[in-house]
């Protein structure tokens, strides 16, 4: 028997707004939003070439200890980013390469960790997108208790099961599903505004519009 809490995984995001989102970034969708969706600033990737975008499975960990990680990875899919509520502790990591590698090999679409990392130098140039406070060597504990795919907290948002994760360069984004739809819409109209602005600049043109 297990001490990990396990409830059932989300269900993956629409194929469509994946696509959407990684032409954007997470600047863009959050320009277009009224109340705040950003993480933490400290939770960066550890590949600044990251573009993570995928379903939230929401993870509840034990200072330090990863045993409910380790079951998420297994009771998990593609289209689906684990999101640890680590506490932000500070003296282990809760993955490394290890786990990424499982986790790649399972074509998973990502972590983000309210905490630390090991291994950075290999996972500073992993495909899979990694996003966390740092790295120490200290390794993780496996001895839970744990819980799987309940709401947490995580870099100080409220994240549901499913709810739609997205980070890049300037960390990470989660928007609850009844908003994406607009929230992409918004973002793509700010994409097309932006790509204007660049051509103008280009031209020459380099004051904005509106100051006056
Ligand atoms: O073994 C663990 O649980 C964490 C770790 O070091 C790895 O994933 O390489
Ligand atoms: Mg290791």
């Amino acid at each position: 028997m297990t001490n990990i809490e396990i409830h059932h995984a989300p269900e993956v995001l629409p194929k469509d707004w994946v696509e959407r989102a990684k032409k954007l970034s997470t600047t863009l969708i959050s320009d277009g939003m009224d109340t705040p969706v950003e993480m933490n600033h400290l939770i960066k990737p550890c590949n600044i070439d990251s573009v993570l975008v995928g379903a939230a499975v929401t993870i509840d960990v034990e200072n330090g200890d990863n045993l409910a990680v380790h079951h998420a990875i297994y009771n998990s899919q593609p289209g689906h980013v684990l999101v640890v509520d680590a506490n932000g502790y500070e003296q282990r990591a809760i993955i490394g390469e290890l786990m990424v590698a499982a986790a790649s090999a399972l074509q998973l679409s990502g972590f983000v960790i309210d905490g630390l990392i090991r291994d950075y130098h290999t996972l500073s140039k992993a495909s899979l997108p990694v996003f966390s406070r740092g790295a120490i060597s200290g390794g993780p504990t496996k001895n839970g208790p744990g819980v799987l795919n309940q709401p947490i907290t995580c870099g100080g948002l409220d994240v549901k099961p499913g709810d739609f994760v997205m980070g890049d360069a300037d960390g990470v984004i989660v928007l609850s599903r009844d908003k994406v739809e607009e929230a992409l819409a918004k973002a793509e109209e700010k994409a097309a505004y932006e790509d204007n602005r660049l051509e103008q600049i280009a031209a020459g043109n380099i004051r904005p519009k509106w100051l006056k």
